[in-house]
């Protein structure tokens, strides 16, 4: 709650402003009924035309400063709400980049959304209240009752023993709407998720007819949503009848007082008590919607200071600004390694060494921990157990920004942006020239395929690339790698969907790129134009080595290569090694 509220700091003057504006309203609220009284005890009991006159303007020139002054704090609670739901979306945003995956595991992409859209708005919201009305409402109460007191304290003293008990059940309410939002907010992001995964995944299920399945999955989070939160407002909707309900009774007892206590009160001063009264009451019914909006608030706050509170596990701690990577040397020294949460060693005492500008291809099955490899190359996690070094430095030591500069990653599946054919190749390298696009785009075999395009480089690409063909993407991904002239260039599996004769291209024009290549690879013929290959089986290192090594004495190796080239091909290849 803290940490949300210290993002109003800057805003400190303007609140100010918009809190003395709102107190202007109030006091001329408080005091109208002094005016009133005076109309009628002074004016028309006196039958005192001139004093009806009189009062009567003094209460329409308060209520024109009202007036003005409701207007000019609207304008400033608008600027100190928006501008803070504009910093703390900024700022939330870059704590989310600076997250490491250990971090993203603890909240799932549909909660980020919701607590970076609604949470924010909801608590936007209530500033703006706040600014406007909520503290108008408790200060109207109290000031209200304070000014019944002054204009006569026997009758009113019924509102002394009313109105701490109602400012306790409020308070109660608050306590208990507030845990109710909380799980609100909750099911709202699993309605986010049910909505982010179907449209990221609508052709699957278009083709999987699995269109009601999806339907019944969102109807299910949908009810679920309307049900938590008709369950809070019905709860909720107590305040409002119970707070009416013994105010009404309070006025009676006053009205009461007035005609059977002991005191002489005027009928002026019964008058300004039971418009106190009827203020009072209007304001309280009007908390129970502040109440509702600030306990909504208090539970969108705290899921924002979870965000805002996790510790990043992934930083520059160790780094050394001096530890630079100029060769792009790999060495795994007795890497260990499962996912966070996950007891399952994924990676298990994995050593081997890749000298700079050479290639390995990385083969195994399915599952053998190749793609989780690559992922330690760039740090997206920290190891347990062993570490991997770049040029003699432990990557820990290098700064994870220098460290994700030398390396060009090309992922299994080829995410691409909306934006032009051009932006994507430009994400590599933000400066690169049209020369160097182009030079990448050529390396990557993709160059006279995007001059066929409608637009040649200035082609828009549809969101996630629908609009081009897996190869297509899997090139422009690669060109994206290229053009940032990587130390260390990562591929995995990433010229699967490439037809052999491309693809050996490609391979052609990547020999001589200056960097050290890995290359998660299922095909042979790519592995025996590497340097070294590492073969691996359920995350250790069943053999390192160059090809005519691994033919001569790998059985798995002998496996995969007859799948490819028949017996015929095995025995061929073993005579000649
Ligand atoms: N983010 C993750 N969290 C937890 N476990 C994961 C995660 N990513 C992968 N795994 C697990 O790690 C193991 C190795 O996965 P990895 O993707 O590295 O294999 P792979 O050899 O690249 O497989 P493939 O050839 O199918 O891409 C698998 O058992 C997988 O379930």
């Amino acid at each position: 709650m803290k940490e949300v509220a210290s993002f109003l700091k800057p805003y400190r003057l303007a609140v100010v402003i918009a809190l003395a504006l709102m107190l202007t309203e109030l006091t001329v609220e408080l005091v109208q009924p002094l005016f009133m009284a005076k109309i009628v005890d002074d004016g028309i009991l006196k039958r005192d035309l001139s004093a009806v006159v009189h009062w009567g303007l003094v209460m329409v020139g308060v209520s024109a400063l009202a007036f003005a002054a409701g207007i000019i704090n609207s304008f400033f609670a608008a600027h100190v709400s928006q501008s803070f739901g504009f910093d703390i979306r900024k700022v939330l945003f870059g704590k989310i980049q600076s997250f490491s995956f250990a971090n993203y595991n603890q909240f799932s992409n549909s909660s980020f959304i919701t607590r970076m859209t609604n949470d924010v708005s909801q608590v936007q919201n209530t500033i703006f209240m706040g600014l406007r009305i909520m503290l108008r409402a408790p200060l109207l109460v109290i000031g209200g009752a304070v000014m019944a007191l002054a204009v006569n304290f026997t009758l009113s003293f019924i509102l002394i023993v009313i109105l701490p008990c109602l400012i306790f059940f409020l308070l109660w309410v608050m306590k208990r709407a507030g845990s109710m939002f909380r799980i609100v907010q909750e099911k709202l992001d699993t309605v986010n998720k049910v909505i982010q995964e179907n449209l990221t995944n609508m052709r699957l299920i278009k083709a999987f007819l699995r269109n009601d399945y999806e339907v019944n999955r969102f109807q299910k989070a949908n009810k679920d949503l309307k049900d938590q939160t008709i369950f809070v407002l019905r709860f909720m909707e107590i305040m409002q009848p119970v707070l009416l309900f013994v105010m009404n009774v309070s006025i009676l007892i006053i009205l009461w007082a007035a005609h059977a206590g002991p005191s002489e009160a005027k009928v002026g001063e019964v008058v300004a008590i039971v418009n106190y009264s009827t203020r009072i009451i209007s304001v309280l019914s009007m908390l129970s919607f502040i109440v509702s909006g600030f306990s909504r608030a208090k539970a969108s706050s705290l899921r924002i200071s979870e965000v805002l509170q996790t510790e990043v596990k992934l930083t520059d701690e160790l780094a050394e600004s001096s530890h630079q990577i100029t060769e792009g040397k790999i060495e795994f020294r007795s890497v260990s390694f499962a996912y966070p949460d996950s007891a399952v060693k994924v990676l298990d005492d994995v050593s081997f060494t890749v000298n700079a500008g050479e290639t390995m291809a990385v083969m195994g099955a399915t599952g053998s921990g190749k793609s989780t490899l690559f992922n330690l190359i760039p740090r997206l996690y920290d190891l347990e157990k062993g570490a991997v070094y770049i040029d003699g430095f432990d990557i820990r030591t290098i700064k994870l920004e220098h460290l994700r500069r030398s390396i060009g990653m090309v992922p299994q599946e080829s995410l691409l942006f909306t934006g032009t054919v051009k932006d994507n190749i430009l994400w590599g390298k933000e400066d690169a020239t049209m020369e160097e696009i182009i030079a990448a785009a050529k390396d990557a075999q993709i160059h006279d395929t995007i001059l066929k395009l409608p637009h040649g480089y200035d082609t828009l690409i549809s969101q996630k690339g629908v609009n081009l063909s897996g190869g297509q993407k899997q090139r422009i991904s690669i060109a994206r790698a290229l053009v940032r002239k990587p130390k260390i260039l990562l591929l995995d599996d990433s010229t699967s969907a490439l037809d052999l004769k491309t693809e050996r291209k490609l391979l052609q024009a990547l020999m001589k790129y200056p960097c050290t290549t890995l290359i998660i690879t299922q095909k042979i013929a790519t592995a025996m134009a590497a340097d070294q290959i590492l073969l691996l089986e359920n995350g250790k290192v069943l053999a390192k080595g160059r090809h005519d090594e691994l033919i001569r004495s790998v059985p798995l190796y002998q496996k995969i290569y007859e799948s490819q080239y028949g017996k015929d091909g095995i025995r061929h290849a073993q005579k000649s090694y």
